[in-house]
């Protein structure tokens, strides 16, 4: 059978949400005095937008084959993840057969492995391997999730992400993570504001609706303990990242000492095969969190899900809109997706990565039937609106 080659690629930036998220206007519920590990200095404490969160904005990595069809897919990185794609990973990429995924993911991750591993050099290839698999969707014109197995239930499950869970349980979202306001350095009284929020959103919600922390990579290991502690009486189902991604030791006593039943789960900076085999093999968390854009694509997050099904561990990726919906559909260990609320004021659902794809599907009372997803590929084109820069070539 003959397969066509991929022609060309080109990597864009673009600003102003899209991939980056947290590139949203002022006024954002998502840059509202966050607990970050940049709040131990008071002036980065109220916006994590004055610490550079934004500083990247989106990458756009697009694809031509030989034969016409064209693919695409957007992560963080910008820039420099721009550079790195058409100055590097696009030699791996040009002139292969477009079904050769496997073999141009071991060579992009190979040939960056002395200044890659994690961070921005795998946002940047996991956005070239994305791009690779919405390319071979059109190419065969079957959606991204029949070439991955296939749906094993009829629709999707969401929890929103948003300062607002009591409006995410009037639009019909299975529970509500919220961002954790305080961190260490804001002491008691920000530990008591904490907790008092979460208990004014429990009195809110009621007992049956989940509540989450998030707290970004935001606290230490006593503080992670006591807070996990103090809002177990208010029901918090799960804390999430509260440590550096890097405290794989810290993760492991926090889930020793986590109260009984409060989930433990972080991934969503972590990356690779490798990164989260050691979530895994320490025992750290209960859910691992990798976000497709972020840990490798779609090829590297196969092998992470092998890996944590092998352990009885859940997936529940991060964000990621459609690149995660087509892989939790497909798999038993992912029985639900988050879904990150965009709106400034969490009070509806517009799509997680507006305004920059057109037919980005969206939750309807906290669900989204696999009928959403059967268009070839991821089934998202690039808003013409959107202004694409290209500041590289090869
Ligand atoms: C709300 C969190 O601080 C962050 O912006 C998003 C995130 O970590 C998540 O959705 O998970
Ligand atoms: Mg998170």
């Amino acid at each position: 059978m003959s397969v066509p080659t991929i022609k060309h690629l080109r990597a864009f930036v673009v600003r102003g949400g899209g991939a980056d998220y947290h590139d949203q206007g002022g006024g954002h519920w998502i840059d509202d005095h966050i607990a970050t590990p940049m709040a131990r200095y008071p002036e980065y404490r109220q916006s994590r937008q004055s610490f550079g969160i934004n500083v990247l904005g989106t990458l756009v990595v697009e694809l031509e084959a030989s034969d016409g069809t064209t693919g695409f897919a957007v992560t963080t990185g910008g820039e420099p993840a721009a550079y790195i794609v058409e100055k590097h990973l696009a030699r791996f990429v040009e002139g292969a057969k477009l079904t050769d995924i496997e073999k141009i993911w071991d060579q992009m991750y190979f040939a960056t492995q002395y200044y890659g591993r994690k961070g921005l050099v795998v946002n940047a290839l996991s956005g070239v391997d994305l791009a690779l698999w919405d390319l071979l969707g059109k190419w065969r014109r079957e959606p991204v999730h029949h070439l991955l197995g296939g749906a094993v239930r009829p629709e999707l499950q969401f929890y929103a992400t948003s300062s607002r869970p009591d409006l995410s349980k009037k639009l019909g979202f299975i529970g509500g993570k919220m961002p954790l306001h305080h961190g260490p350095a804001e002491g008691e009284e920000g530990l008591q504001k904490n907790i008092a929020e979460l208990a004014e959103m429990r009195a809110r919600v009621g007992s049956d609706f989940w509540l989450m922390f998030d707290c970004w990579m935001s606290l230490e290991l006593n503080y992670a303990i006591k807070l996990a502690q103090r809002a177990h009486e208010h029901g918090l189902k799960w804390i999430e990242e509260a440590l550096s991604p890097d405290d794989y030791w810290g993760y492991a006593e926090l889930k020793k000492q986590a109260p009984r039943g409060m989930l433990v789960t972080t991934g969503e900076h972590e990356a690779t095969r490798w990164g989260f085999r050691m979530l895994l093999e320490m025992d750290c968390c209960d859910i691992i969190q990798p976000d497709v854009g972020w840990c490798g694509g779609m090829t590297e997050l196969i092998k992470i899900s092998a890996l944590a099904d092998a352990r009885g561990a859940l997936v529940i990726p991060h964000g990621s809109s459609v690149y995660s919906y087509h892989f939790v559909i497909t798999r038993h260990n992912s029985p639900f997706a988050e879904f990150l609320m965009m709106a400034p004021k969490a009070d509806e659902v517009v799509p997680m990565f507006n305004p920059l794809l057109l037919d980005e599907p969206v939750p309807v009372q906290g669900r989204l039937g696999v009928g959403a997803l059967d268009k070839p590929g991821f089934g998202v084109r690039l808003n013409p609106a959107c202004t694409l820069h290209r500041p590289y070539t090869h």
